[in-house]
This record gives structure tokens, sequence and C-alpha cells, in this order.
């Protein structure tokens, strides 16, 4: 499944690639204002900070809701306290665009993610050019020194990877290629299995001044409460807030969980 998702992001990149080449994308890159600071976003203070996610559908999940308008939709995740935004932009599976992360990024001043299956440069520069903050490196669908290259590309954009984790050897892989920003995520994406009590078992081995992020299958505030008590900088929040009815007042009550 995972290969798939990859195979199938690559395959787009390298359709809009035949239309915008990489020079051009470059261009565009370089002329955007700087990358916000994700790091201090997700660290700042001693509450539990949001991402909260625009997400029309999953491959687990089938289709979760409309967004016919995603800036409207991450102003009011900003309203509620978000402090970040994460866009998919994968467009097979999870129905989302460029455009979404273009729209999201002009209506809100936090920082943006692009959430999407990322294999290669091109898709980076993508990101930055649509004024992306924040990539997403899937340390298991990489080898290591892509993973590396990967990152190093992103931080000479001045963007930060956020690094997703499945198990505690792809952990230990992220943490061996300098992750800043390290994100456990409970939904295991080759099998979508989950394991809650993944991220309470890594936490004690995040070494010091790595944002600590815990991802998928947090539905109430009881979640955000126990990944707050095992150690949570952020947690990354989708599907509770693309199919409640009020999203400000979830991110406001997880908040305060
Ligand atoms: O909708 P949820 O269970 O709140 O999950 C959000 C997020 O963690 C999930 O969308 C996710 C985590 N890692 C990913 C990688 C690709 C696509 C999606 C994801």
């Amino acid at each position: 499944m995972l290969d798939d998702l990859l195979k199938g992001s690559l395959e787009d990149a390298a359709r809009r690639r035949a239309e915008v080449p990489t020079a051009e994308v470059e261009r565009q890159a370089l002329s955007q204002a700087p990358a916000l600071d994700a790091v201090a976003a997700l660290s700042r203070g001693e509450q539990i900070h949001i991402i909260a996610e625009v997400k029309r559908a999953s491959p687990s999940r089938g289709r979760l809701a409309n967004i016919p308008d995603p800036a409207a939709l991450a102003k009011l995740y900003e309203r509620g306290g978000a402090a970040a935004i994460s866009v998919l932009t994968e467009e097979r599976k999870f129905l989302g665009s460029l455009d979404d992360l273009r729209a999201v990024r002009n209506s809100v001043s936090i920082p943006v993610l692009r959430k999407e299956f990322i294999g290669e440069e091109y898709q980076i520069l993508e990101a930055r050019a649509a004024g992306a903050d924040m990539i997403l490196l899937i340390v298991a669908s990489l080898e290591q020194p892509l993973l590396e290259r990967l990152k190093g590309f992103a931080e000479e954009l001045g963007m930060t990877a956020l690094i997703e984790a499945h198990t505690r050897e792809e952990f230990q892989r992220g943490l061996d290629a300098g992750a800043k920003v390290l994100g456990v995520n409970a939904r295991d994406l080759k099998t979508f299995e989950m394991h809650p009590e993944l991220f309470s078992e890594l936490a004690p081995e995040y070494p010091a001044g790595v944002v600590k992020v815990a991802e998928s299958a947090v539905l109430k505030p009881e979640h955000v409460r126990r990944y707050r008590d095992a150690g949570a900088d952020a947690v990354l929040v989708g599907e509770a807030l693309v199919t409640g009815n009020d999203p400000e007042a979830t991110i406001k009550e997880f908040l305060q969980a």
C-alpha cells in the first residue's frame, strides 16, 4: 500500500513536471517569502500544540468530508488555536491537491505542512513554491541515504521536515537522519493497523530538543491528554476535525484536555 501511494505520488509529480519544469518551480520556490519556523511554532511554551489537518478522504477510512473551501476550514483551525496546518496534497486516495495547499497558505499565518508521499526533490520544490513551511518524509518509504538527502534539501530551502516513523527501528532511523521534528504515527501505513501505545513507548527515547509529534487516531480530548501526559509537544489531528461540525471548538477543547 505505502509503495503504491509513493508510486502514485511520483507519477503525478512527473506529469506536473512535464508541464512545469524543475527550473521554473525552483524559481517560484526561491521567490516565496521565507518559510516560517515550524520547530518554534510546535514547541513554544508548555502546552500541547495541534497540527490540524485538511483531509477529504483516506485509503483506510474512505470519504471523510467534502471540504469545498479548504481556506475557510484552515481559518477555523487557526482561530481555534492550531499551531500549524497539515494539508493532504495526495490526489488519488486522499483527494487533495497543491491548489488546496496554496489556498490554505494564503488564508493563515501559521506554518503549513505539505502532506504527500515524497520521494524526490521536485516535490519539495513544489511544496515551497506553494508556500509550505514543512514537508512530510515517511521513513518506511525511503532508504536512509534518500531520507537524509531529502531532509537536507528541504532545510536548504528553509523548510522543516516532519519525519514520520511507525516502528522503533524507523524511529531510530529518523533520529540518525537528524530529525528536528519526529512523528510517531499510530497508524501503520503498510497494514493500516493501529498502535496507539507506540508513541508512549518511544517518547522516552526522544533526545532533548527534538519536537515530539503523536499522529493519528486522536478523536477525543482524552486521547490528546494521553499523548500530552506521555510527553508529546504536538498531536496531528485529521478525522476528528473534518468530520465534526465545529472544528474551532474541537481544537479549543483539545487544547484544554
Ligand atoms: O485522521 P487522523 O486519524 O486524525 O490522522 C491524521 C494523520 O495523522 C494522518 O492523516 C496521517 C499520518 N501520517 C500520514 C501520512 C500520509 C497520509 C496521512 C497521514
